[in-house]
């Protein structure tokens, strides 16, 4: 592929890479390096070593100064990412190496190697808006894509990593089939901007039209936008659920009976047991959450 900046002129960039689903990803993140090295840009690489360790590698980065900042991962480790670079004003790209790269599907990012190396070298910037999940005690946690309460964030929470790493995307379907038998449903209170708390047995809230790879769920709703496209389940329980999984894939999850979609800017999520929230695809801790626009948008690579 042709790059068009000229060796000497491009700019230094540093990749935070995830090298933790090992043979497949080395190789695809290998193939992107050889593609930028050979057009000329200076490459740094930072390989993490634990969950988390994304984040404090990005705001030291910012910290030095550096303007372009890539995540070389899935949703998870661009969420991480960009939760250490917000507010630095440094652009964030991303070379997708994850399992659902769902921020890539829904910005039109190529998710081949060498395609995608090109995006860092000749895309356009955008604005993402991420949103901040905020939980009692001052701990906050960055998403960009979505964050989810009850059924979806029980899989999440509950996957082996193994598994993920094996099977992929299957791993996530072998998962909700065993939560099928397990999750309990507790009631969970949503509470949308100034309305009063409703109960549901599981809620999306998303940036993002997409959900679980390239499966449109909440139609509209875009990275680039203030607020969230919130998906309410008021139906809980095992049929409801294995209805709702069969409408994913045909594009009719906010059409299941029960389903509700609205928009709000600041959303409130509580319950009077434990229930587990994900978010962009990882483990995020349990509710009570109150999740609203962080306060600056991050520049984006695309296309
Ligand atoms: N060296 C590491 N060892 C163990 N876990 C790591 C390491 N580096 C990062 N992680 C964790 O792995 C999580 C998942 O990684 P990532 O999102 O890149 O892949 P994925 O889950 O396969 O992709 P997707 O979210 O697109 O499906 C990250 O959120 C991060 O917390």
């Amino acid at each position: 592929m042709e790059l068009s900046r000229s060796p000497g002129k491009a700019p230094p960039v540093l990749i935070i890479f995830n090298p933790v689903a090992g043979g497949s990803r080395r190789r695809r993140f290998a193939r992107a390096l050889r593609c930028l090295r050979g057009a000329g840009a200076r490459v740094e690489i930072a390989e993490t070593r634990h969950a988390g360790h994304a984040a404090v590698l990005a705001a030291e980065a910012a910290r030095r100064g550096e303007r372009l900042i890539v995540a070389g991962g899935g949703d998870g480790t661009v969420a991480e990412v960009a939760g250490g670079m917000a507010g630095s004003g440094a652009t964030l790209g991303l070379l997708p190496l994850g399992t659902a790269n769902v921020l890539a599907h829904e910005l039109g990012l190529p998710i081949g190697p060498e395609q995608a190396a090109g995006v860092l070298m000749t895309g356009r910037e955008v604005v993402l808006r991420p949103g901040i999940a905020r939980y009692p005690g001052g701990r906050q946690r960055l998403f960009v894509q979505m964050l989810g309460a009850g059924f979806d964030a029980a899989v999440v929470t509950h996957l082996n990593p193994a598994e993920k790493r094996r099977f992929g995307k299957g791993a996530y379907l072998a998962e909700s089939l065993r939560q099928i038998g397990a999750y309990r449903f507790p009631t969970i209170l949503a509470g949308l901007d100034d309305a009063p708390m409703q109960a549901v047995a599981s809620v999306i809230v998303s940036k993002g039209r997409l959900y679980a790879g390239r499966f449109v769920a909440l139609p509209g709703a875009s990275p680039l936008h203030a607020g969230f496209s919130v998906l309410r389940f008021t139906r809980g329980g095992p049929l409801a659920t294995m209805i709702a999984g069969s409408a994913l894939p045909l594009g009719l999850l906010h059409r299941v009976p029960g389903a509700v979609l609205e928009r709000a800017g600041r959303v409130h999520l509580a319950s009077a047991s434990p229930v587990p929230a994900q978010a962009d695809g990882d483990a995020a801790g349990e509710l009570p959450v109150v999740i609203e626009d962080a306060p600056e948008g991050l520049p984006f690579l695309v296309p």
